[in-house]
């Protein structure tokens, strides 16, 4: 984990300021993300929602580093992207930020434990450390038990665990989500989406979801509504009942 951010009532952990993106597709140039400003706050699970191709994954990309913006600031952790160079650009990514995407992403040939400790290699974590934390973070997300199976002997909704255990291990202050659940049955998606919801709330991460599965709407501290490369709404959603995930909260 990094430095701790300042104690402040609900920080503001990432900021988009006059965002715009534009691609081009032969002589034509399509404007995806038109001066978007928005703040995210630490410490909640925020949902952007809205139709296929209005721009939520290329806003995630943005905010996330992935990709740069063609006008506009993005502000992370009180860093501006834009400044850093791309070897400080991965650096921060490495540092800061953990990804949980819709395929998964997993290795066939290793299990869930060792999927977790492969990326914390990279943080010079040392091995029993990594273990331990690859562990602990499978424990979280209720695969205590299924740490030594591969791939193949999981369901999609435990591979997905898998993916945001490997995410959660590192400890990252912001934790970008793109469409986890589109892949999963609603009982899955809901374990998910209520697993992002804890790891904000415990953590104080930032967690950014990105997704049209109108599902999630309810299980979100605040959800964007977009639309053609804008956020038309900005709302908290009213509660649902408690979450259906059968896995037990784990002590903060
Ligand atoms: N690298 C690229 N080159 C050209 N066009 C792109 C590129 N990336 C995205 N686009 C276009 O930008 C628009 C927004 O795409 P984006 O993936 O951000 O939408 P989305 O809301 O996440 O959609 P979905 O819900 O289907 O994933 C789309 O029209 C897409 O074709």
């Amino acid at each position: 984990m990094s430095e701790p951010m300042p104690q402040i009532a609900t920080p503001i952990s990432l900021q988009a300021r006059g965002v715009s993106k534009s691609f081009a597709s032969g002589k034509v140039q399509s404007t995806v993300l038109h001066d978007l400003t928005l703040d995210i706050r630490a410490g909640e699970l925020t949902l952007i929602s809205g139709p296929s191709g209005c721009g939520k994954s290329t806003l995630l990309a943005i905010l996330s580093g992935l990709q740069r913006p063609d006008g506009g600031q993005v502000i992370a952790l009180g860093e501006d992207l834009g400044e850093l160079d791309l070897r400080a650009l991965e650096r921060f990514r490495l540092l800061h930020t953990g990804f949980v995407f819709q395929g998964f992403n997993l290795f066939p040939a290793l299990n869930a434990r060792e999927q977790v400790e492969l990326p914390l290699s990279y943080l010079g974590l040392a091995p029993a450390e990594a273990r331990r934390r690859a562990m602990a973070s499978l424990e979280e997300v209720g695969l205590g038990p299924r740490m030594t199976l591969r791939p193949s002997e999981l369901s999609g909704g435990e591979k997905q665990r898998v993916a945001i255990a490997r995410a959660l291990a590192k400890r990252p202050d912001l934790l970008f989500a793109d469409e986890p659940t589109s892949a999963l049955d609603a009982a899955n998606g809901q374990i998910v989406i209520d697993i992002l919801h804890r790891i904000a709330r415990n953590h104080g991460t930032t967690v950014l979801c990105v997704s049209h599965d109108p599902r999630l709407v309810g299980h979100a501290d605040r959800v964007l509504a977009m639309e053609d490369g804008r956020i038309l709404s900005d709302r908290v959603p009213s509660p649902t009942s408690t979450p259906a995930s059968g896995i037990e909260e784990p002590q903060a």
